[in-house]
């Protein structure tokens, strides 16, 4: 579960965030959607607590986790290492089992023969999807993403939100996307619109 309550967010003197609220539920993926400099991005930036509102609540079941726009992989571990080291930065070993699942996450990303791969020798959209599977791997209960379709060709894209979808709907994460892209809103639960730092209509697709 993620609640925003009352959130406002000023940069310097501009304010670009008027009061925001919106709830994501377990088991719900939501899409933010709108303009570019809307806020999405401080929006979302504030809901993983990477930034502090200027007034407002943000509460959330268990430490977030992030697809960020762009992504942040280390370059000289490979795909399979960049979701592993999820696991040693979280201050756990790296078990079998955790071997077995970033395999597993990684077929369903169709990226399965890529595993041992260095992020340079991947194309833009599949870098995009390493740090979508590095996200489903951590298995927060809070997922955050910030246009994680945004680099994909019209089918990966899809394949991409059924993986969020599949998380939120089969592990019960309460996930919130920041979109342009209108091509997969059929797969998310309710959309919410952001105009000029302000939730404008919330509800059911
Ligand atoms: N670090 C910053 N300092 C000052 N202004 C900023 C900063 N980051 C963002 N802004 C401004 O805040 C507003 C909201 O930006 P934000 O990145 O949240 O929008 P967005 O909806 O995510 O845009 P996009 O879709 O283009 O990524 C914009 O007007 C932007 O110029």
């Amino acid at each position: 579960m993620l609640t925003l309550t009352a959130i406002t967010h000023a940069y310097g003197d501009v304010e670009v965030l008027h009061g925001v609220d919106l709830t994501v539920s377990g088991g719900e993926l939501v899409a933010l959607l709108g303009p570019s400099g809307s806020g999405k991005t401080t929006l979302l930036a504030i809901a993983g607590g990477l930034l502090s509102p200027t007034s407002g609540e943000v509460s959330t079941t268990g430490r977030p986790a992030f697809v960020l726009q762009g992504g942040a992989l280390i370059p000289y571990l490979t795909v399979v290492e960049n979701l592993l080291v999820r696991r040693v930065v979280a201050g756990a070993r790296i078990t079998a089992a955790d071997k077995a699942r970033a395999a597993e996450i990684l077929e369903a990303v169709d990226l399965g023969k890529l595993a041992n791969r260095h992020p340079a020798q991947l194309s833009g959209g599949e870098k995009q999807r390493t740090c979508v599977a590095q996200a489903l791997f951590t298995g927060a209960p809070v997922l955050l993403a910030d246009e994680p379709t945004s680099a994909l060709d019209r089918d990966r894209g899809r394949a991409v939100m059924e993986l969020l979808r599949r998380q939120a709907h089969e592990e019960g994460a309460a996930v919130l996307i920041a979109t342009h892209d209108e091509r997969s809103l059929d797969l998310v639960d309710r959309v919410t619109r952001i105009d000029d730092g302000a939730l404008l209509m919330v509800g059911a697709r």
